[in-house]
């Protein structure tokens, strides 16, 4: 499939800019976490997907099992980043996304501090499964703080409070399972998920009153 970004360069200030989380936004961290974890412990519980309550799955199993097991090295193996499932609607939601011309769209992920496996194989995620034209669209940083956009696409229900700096972009925080219960804050908007039609209409609000300033100027 070829996908082709509108050149950016052209129009940049008419765009609205969205960026996109990968870890709980277009890839299932907590179903792959799950799925490696049954592997390798088949005889220990476990927490289902619906039980999920932290942001990080390790802190969770760590109040579990306290030390005896270690839920991080699962997520620092080699192929962890790499075989996690795409979320519901995921393709689908970014290509309707990359094919607006009226969007600028980046990937904008945080990579582990143990970045051996993450990196790279967080490049290869994108393009096994998005394309490879995806991967010119990634950006790595441990602060989005520091990137602008007009939105970002994240489950993280406090990432517009981290960071060194006043975040530019409006949150628009992503349902999955950890934070399914959390009640939007800061003005944040929920999106259910890839489908919420609420997703092209708070940029479609963005496109008008980015061109209303051209209007009046
Ligand atoms: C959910 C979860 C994530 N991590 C790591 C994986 C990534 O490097 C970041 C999350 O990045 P995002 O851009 O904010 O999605 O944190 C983790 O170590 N443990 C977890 O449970
Ligand atoms: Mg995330």
């Amino acid at each position: 499939m070829m996908v082709i970004f509108p050149d950016s360069a052209k129009m940049f200030d008419k765009k609205v800019c969205v960026l996109v989380d990968m870890d709980g936004v277009l890839c299932d961290f907590d179903a792959g976490f799950l799925q490696r974890f049954r592997q390798m412990h088949p005889d220990l519980p476990f927490i289902p997907l619906d039980e999920r309550n932290s942001v990080y799955v390790e802190e969770q199993y760590m109040e579990m099992f306290g030390a005896s097991v270690d839920a991080r090295s699962i997520v620092e193996e080699k192929d962890f980043f790499l075989n996690l499932p795409k979320i519901e609607g995921a393709l689908k939601g970014m290509l309707s996304l990359a094919g607006r011309d009226d969007v600028n769209l980046f990937i904008c992920t945080s990579p582990l501090r143990k970045f051996e496996n993450c990196v790279l194989e967080k490049y290869r995620w994108v393009s096994n499964n998005l394309g490879k034209k995806f991967t010119e669209k990634i950006i790595l940083t441990r602060d989005k703080s520091v990137v602008n956009g007009h939105f970002l696409i994240d489950d993280k229900p406090d990432i517009s409070q981290q960071g060194s700096q006043v975040a530019r972009w409006k949150h628009l925080l992503f349902t999955t399972h950890h934070n399914r219960h959390v009640i939007p804050e800061n003005g944040q908007i929920k999106l259910s998920g890839w489908n919420d039609p609420v997703l092209h209409t708070v940029i479609d609000e963005k496109v008008k009153e980015i061109n209303s300033y051209d209007a009046v100027s």
